[in-house]
């Protein structure tokens, strides 16, 4: 069985106690590796190298910096196939996904945060009058942590590293205990690069072990998170009162609002997508489906009728649409919520049941699921499932659509189907998201801020948000003789 290592000072390293996790396959429900379970031990070290190594990667040229990136991003590429066979094994998505989406995202990740530090300046102000001048460093943080999920490993552990590193910092970096492996890869293959020892260093283990390791050291300055929403309030309650920068990307409970003057295929299509890619596994899934009246039941005659086409099985088989949900914890707590559906006089349409997959028959399958809800204070429109589930109601006006969409405690994004520019620019102003998506769905370009409102979060990740994220202003006023 391999062994996930710890990668800290430049070297792949055993936990210093000798503990360790089980690592399971999802897609067959069977161990087959084992990972550090790290403790504050481990986080100490990583940090004492990060320490030594800062003023080495402090003191590199940004075109220094750019190349070791791309240097990363190019090693990813050379073994994108090994990469997204490993990411497929230890999180259950299909290996088409994380061959076409997973890891060539990380790739433009490392790419995107090569060139964007190129770019990244600072401004200045001439006080005319006094003679005085302003301007702005922007420095690095000094050694920062970062703590991705199993949803997307890869995708964004790195969507957190290439911005922390591009600006100057040393990072320690932990993946989710679920789904470590393509850290490890990326461990593995930076000791091929011109990245110092030191720089990234990364600390494998549980949350409440090595995680919180992480966010109370006091020598890391800034905490970059992603996770559910009750994680979130767990970290900031202990960073905050540390005066620890924070960039919380949490949870979502995102609407779909369909208005009838959509162009209704491209809608469905898209829609089947936005419910249920990744096993609906992702953040910005639109799990929350509000349909005009006027054409509700076609839209659900349609849609059931395509969720029912969709096909679970095997993750390495290319026919497979959905594969294993992550873990059988997460697999349960889908599965409560669609048990508990009659209790809440919901129905469940399509789906519902969990699936044996021929030699796989202990992976943890679900079907697609839609269920028709009366209510959305109902916990099926409220609550985060994260899992392969989607509820549909209809509206009667854009107002009610509005609300409906609002009356929830997440504001991560939001889709509109609709035709009428007017009422795109209303709802677009109205709701309560970080982002709005008009007739498209996680069309993603990297310059764009990404974050949510309310619950979903605080802080915005992506383009020069990031690096504005991992550095610290430092202004300097000068006042000169006249003469
Ligand atoms: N991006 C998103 O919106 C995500 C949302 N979730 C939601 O969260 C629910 C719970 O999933 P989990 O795997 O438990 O997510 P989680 O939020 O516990 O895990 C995310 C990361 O945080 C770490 N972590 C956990 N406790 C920590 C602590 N006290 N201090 C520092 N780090 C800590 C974990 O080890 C992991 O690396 C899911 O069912 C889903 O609803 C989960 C993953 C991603
Ligand atoms: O940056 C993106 O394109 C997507 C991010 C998705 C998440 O943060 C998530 O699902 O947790």
């Amino acid at each position: 069985m391999q062994d996930i290592k710890n990668f800290i000072g430049g070297k792949l390293q055993n936990p210093i106690d000798g503990s360790w996790l089980d690592n399971y396959n999802p897609a067959k429900g069977e161990v087959y590796s084992r990972i550090p379970a790290s403790n504050s031990k481990d986080v100490e070290q990583a940090v004492e190298e990060a320490k030594n190594a800062f003023p080495v990667w402090s003191q590199f040229t940004i075109e220094q910096r750019s190349k070791t990136l791309h240097e990363i991003a190019d090693k990813i590429e050379e073994n994108l196939i090994a990469f997204a066979e490993a990411e497929s094994l230890d999180n259950g998505k299909p290996l088409s996904l994380a061959l076409a989406i997973d890891i060539p995202r990380a790739i433009s990740n490392f790419r995107f945060y090569a060139q964007a530090i190129t770019q990244f300046a600072s401004k200045s102000h001439e006080t005319v009058g006094t003679n005085s001048i302003n301007f702005t460093l922007k420095k690095p943080l000094g050694i920062v942590g970062c703590i991705s999920p199993w949803n997307l490993p890869l995708y964004l552990f790195s969507w957190k590293i290439a911005p922390a590193l591009a600006a100057g910092n040393c990072v320690v970096a932990k993946p989710s205990e679920v789904t470590p492996m393509t850290a490890y890869l990326l461990s593995e293959i930076c000791k091929e690069t011109s990245l110092p020892e030191g720089v990234l260093n990364i600390v494998h283990g549980t949350g409440p072990d090595t995680g919180q390791a992480i966010v109370e050291h006091p020598q890391i300055k800034a905490i970059s998170f992603t996770g559910g929403t009750k994680t979130g309030e767990m970290i900031a309650r202990t960073a905050a009162p540390m005066f620890k920068k924070l960039s919380l990307e949490l949870g979502g409970k995102n609407p779909n609002l369909i208005f009838a003057d959509c162009d209704y295929d491209k809608m469905l299509q898209t829609t089947i997508k936005s419910s249920f890619a990744n096993q609906g596994q992702i953040c910005l899934c639109g799990s929350r489906i509000f349909v005009e009246e006027s054409m509700y039941e076609q839209f659900k005659t349609d849609f059931v009728a395509e969720v029912k086409k969709l096909k679970v099985g095997p993750p390495s088989e290319a026919s497979s649409n959905l594969g294993a949900l992550v873990s059988k914890e997460h697999l349960e707590k889908v599965y409560k919520y669609i048990q508990d559906a009659p209790q809440q006089d919901a129905t469940i349409l399509c789906g519902g049941n969990k699936v044996e997959v021929e030699d796989h028959e202990q992976g943890y399958y679900l079907e697609p699921t839609v269920i028709e809800v009366k209510s959305n204070r109902c916990a099926l429109n409220q609550q985060e499932i994260f899992g392969p589930v989607v509820t549909l109601m209809p509206f009667s006006s854009e107002k009610e659509a509005l609300a409906l969409a609002n009356d929830v405690r997440y504001g991560l994004s939001a889709t509109v189907w609709t035709n009428d520019l007017n009422r795109t620019m209303r709802l677009s102003n109205q709701l309560e998201a970080g982002i709005v998506w008009v007739n498209t769905w996680l069309n993603r370009d990297l310059r764009t801020p990404f974050g949510g409102v309310k619950d979903s979060g605080v802080g915005r990740e992506g383009g020069f948000e990031a690096l504005e994220f991992f550095t610290e202003p430092k202004n300097i006023c000068i006042q000169y003789a006249a003469e």
